[in-house]
């Protein structure tokens, strides 16, 4: 089987957990021992969460005075090199010599007109209590949101778009690699306005389970993991009733609400992915993950109508291809219409022709517009996580 696990960075660096390398490592560690005995049967190719990372980093980042901190789209590149390092490692640890573990940076494009540039909704970073956030907020323009009985910064978290490393992974993974990619969601990147502008990064931090739900339908996965720090997907979460889902169908998930920021994205990528393969989705704790793989454990997400999918509708154009494509017969039209306007006499003038410019450039201006949360003064007051 070819297997997409998303490992979550709450898992990783558990809630009660000091932020330390070491307890990172720990946590790394018990999830490469689940996962390296996979490895002997199935193509692997692992997604880590960054939440906790990356607002850890944006903290230390506030810290030095010299220079202006580093923006969330660095910071996202920096959380692919530090835990695709120790899952990497670790893995490596675990492995035959002879298998191959590669860790990529990856870049995964998103809509400037993403309304969640407007509505900040990804937990990152420590938890706080009430007052410390709202002293963070203050002083460095920062939103919080409350995240069970703490309180956490919140970032904008588009919808994951293309993965422009997508040939890559293929290619690692046809040469038997298991791959760590889309780390923390992807790096937010916006595509220029034409075919030879410069790629911007974003302020922002995607959601990885929906990064790799994307990653999960383009290289075509049989089976589709998020490993977290809960055992599943609960009904009626933290209520004396709550109850664990097994097994259900993407379509009974639709009926009911899950926490945005946490279990929410989870349940939809966990339905996208059933209903549009025909294969299974899987949410469960990290410590479970053979288990859940030999589908004995965590909530399991399975298309009633997975007999009705024909092998040819999931082998039809990967939804990366298909936003490619897409883009190539925008940017063409953009060009097309460019020349068209410029054979048309009262648009050469100067001043049309820059603010035909200027408008050209506008999507791919827009994230530079985005707010950055700041400024700072000095390192906040953190509570317990
Ligand atoms: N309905 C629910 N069922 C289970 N867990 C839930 C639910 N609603 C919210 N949660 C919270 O979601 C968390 C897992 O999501 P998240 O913190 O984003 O995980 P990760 O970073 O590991 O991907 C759990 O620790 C739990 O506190
Ligand atoms: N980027 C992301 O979704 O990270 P977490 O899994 O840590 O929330």
């Amino acid at each position: 089987m070819r297997i997409v696990i998303a490992l979550g960075g709450n898992a990783l660096l558990r809630r009660s957990d000091p932020m330390t390398t070491e307890v990172q490592r720990r946590n790394v560690r018990v999830a490469a021992e689940q996962i390296a005995p996979l490895a002997a049967d199935h193509d692997l190719v692992v997604v880590h969460g960054n939440g906790p990372q990356v607002g850890l980093l944006s903290l230390q980042a506030e810290a030095y005075r010299g220079a202006e901190p580093y923006p969330l789209d660095v910071l996202d590149a920096g959380t692919q090199g530090m835990i695709g390092y120790l899952v990497q490692q670790e893995l490596r640890s675990l492995l035959p010599a002879r298998r191959q573990v590669a860790t990529l940076l990856t870049m995964i494009t998103v809509d400037p007109e993403d309304p969640a540039f407007a509505a900040p909704a990804k937990f990152v970073g420590p938890g706080y209590d009430r007052d410390a956030a709202a002293e963070l907020a203050a002083d460095k323009g920062w939103t919080f949101h409350q995240d069970g009985s703490a309180w956490r910064r919140v970032v904008p978290s588009p919808r994951p778009q293309r993965i422009l490393e997508i040939e890559p992974i293929r290619w690692l993974l046809a040469r038997g690699a298991v791959v760590i990619c889309a780390g923390g969601g992807g790096i937010p990147t916006m595509l220029p306005a034409s075919e030879r502008g410069e790629l911007l990064g974003v302020e922002a931090v995607i959601d990885k389970d929906h990064a790799a739900e994307l990653l999960a339908e383009d290289v075509r996965a049989d089976l589709f993991v998020m490993a977290t720090d809960v055992d599943g997907a609960y009904l009626g979460w933290g209520t004396p009733e709550q109850r664990r889902l097994g097994r259900v169908a993407p379509e009974e998930l639709a009926a009911h609400a899950f926490a945005a920021g946490s279990m929410g994205p989870k349940v939809e990528a966990a339905a996208r992915f059933a209903a549009r393969s025909g294969r299974r989705a899987a949410i469960g704790a990290l410590a479970d993950i053979t288990k859940i793989v030999a589908g004995e454990a965590g909530t399991n997400v399975i298309a009633r109508t997975a007999h009705t999918r024909t092998a040819q509708e999931w082998t039809a154009q990967p939804r990366t291809e298909a936003r490619t494509a897409e883009a190539r017969a925008a940017q063409e039209r953009t060009a097309q219409e460019r020349t068209a306007q410029e054979r048309t006499p009262e648009t050469r003038t100067p001043e049309a022709r820059t603010a035909r410019e200027r408008a050209a450039r506008a999507p791919a201006a827009r994230p530079r517009a985005v707010p950055r949360e700041r400024p700072a003064s000095g390192p906040g007051t953190e509570g317990a996580r």
